[in-house]
């Protein structure tokens, strides 16, 4: 791709449907929805300590969360946007203890169901540190003009037709997949449009990062420690040891590792015993991403991707990232539990 070569987001996304002549457009019309609500939420985001947008709004989500103004805005600010584009069934979020049913005619006959983190990584909202969004997308399983049911959402990541993150860090960024690879587009603010800047992300199959809350060193499993250790200690063959990095927003800590190489970790943990990571709107999101760039995503035993959802907000322990730091850690699991 030359530096002058500008392709915008709907372009690239018309352009990618022209390779399937059975394809409807409704895909593409939902993807361009997105890539609307995310330059809504950048806009507020990019000016969060000029409006009054930072700190809590005063409710718990179901999590017991304290729910962020910028939660709710971006919650909001998704929702609609979903709904008007009439592609959408119903929403699942995570602000929202069960699903949103869209009602009216037009929405009943969607296609799709969507799940989203609408704004991730809320502990650094106040802190002017980067933050992201991160959605899935599945055909439904109802019939359409049906009301959906928890049967659409509880679908295996493995079903999914679509994907992605939107970083909200130094510039803004859009990265998603259809199962045909992933690219990352680039918001350019000067014309309001998000520009093909990285094509076909490939994440390396090693790398010398490792991402780990280690302030809960103490509650991790031993297989986990052994692990942190293997990545601690002196080895040049292998470029050990390796580098610690943690933002504490998934989306980012993810982002990074994709492009250099490394793996990122949230395991159980005493406080957490089933992980804290959401599988849903979270977990397989990201699974998606890191599989269709190589790497690989795991809950230290089973394809993340394979689980079979029983809850909306469910949890589950997370590895994912460069196969072979996977893989490693994997091993470390096995033998130490
Ligand atoms: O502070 P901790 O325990 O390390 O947790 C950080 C993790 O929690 C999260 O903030 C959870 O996501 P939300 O901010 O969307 O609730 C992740 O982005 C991040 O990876
Ligand atoms: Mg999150
Ligand atoms: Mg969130």
């Amino acid at each position: 791709m030359n530096q002058y070569e500008v392709i915008t987001l709907n372009e690239f996304i018309l352009e990618s449907q022209s390779q399937f002549p059975q394809a409807e457009g409704d895909l593409s019309h939902l993807l361009h929805h997105v890539g609307t609500a995310a330059k809504i939420v950048n806009r507020e985001v990019n000016k969060a300590g000029l409006v009054d947008i930072l700190g809590e709004i005063g409710t718990c989500n179901v999590q017991g969360e304290d729910q962020k103004k910028l939660d709710i805005f971006a919650n909001d600010h998704f929702i609609n946007s979903l709904h008007s584009c009439g592609e959408v069934c119903a929403i699942a979020s995570e602000e929202n203890e069960s699903f949103i049913l869209f009602d009216d005619d037009m929405a009943r006959n969607g296609k799709y169901v969507f799940l989203m983190d609408p704004l991730d990584g809320s502990s650094n909202i106040d802190v002017n540190v980067s933050i992201g969004t991160i959605f899935s997308i599945y055909k439904r399983k109802t019939k359409q003009g049906e009301k959906a049911t928890m049967e659409d959402f509880l679908q295996p990541g493995t079903e999914q037709v679509a994907a992605g993150y939107i970083l909200y860090g130094s510039s803004t960024m859009l990265v998603y997949t259809t199962g045909q690879g992933i690219n990352g587009f680039t918001l350019d603010p000067s014309i309001g449009e998000f520009c093909l800047s990285h094509k076909k992300i490939k994440s390396p199959e090693d790398g010398i990062i490792y991402s780990i809350n280690e302030g809960n060193y103490l509650k991790f499993p031993a297989g986990v420690k052994q692990y942190i250790k293997y990545c601690q200690e002196k080895d040049v063959d292998t470029q050990r040891p390796y580098s610690s990095r943690y933002i504490g927003s998934l989306v980012s800590d993810v982002h990074r590792n994709l492009l250099k190489g490394g793996i990122f970790m949230y395991p159980i943990t005493e406080s957490a015993p089933k992980g804290k990571l959401r599988l849903l709107y979270e977990c397989n999101p990201i699974a998606f991403i890191i599989e269709q760039a190589g790497g690989k995503a795991t809950d230290g035993h089973k394809r993340t991707m394979e689980i079979k959802p029983s809850s909306l907000h469910q949890r589950t322990p997370f590895y994912c990232g460069s196969t072979n730091m996977v893989n490693k850690v994997e091993e470390f699991i096995r033998v130490f539990g």
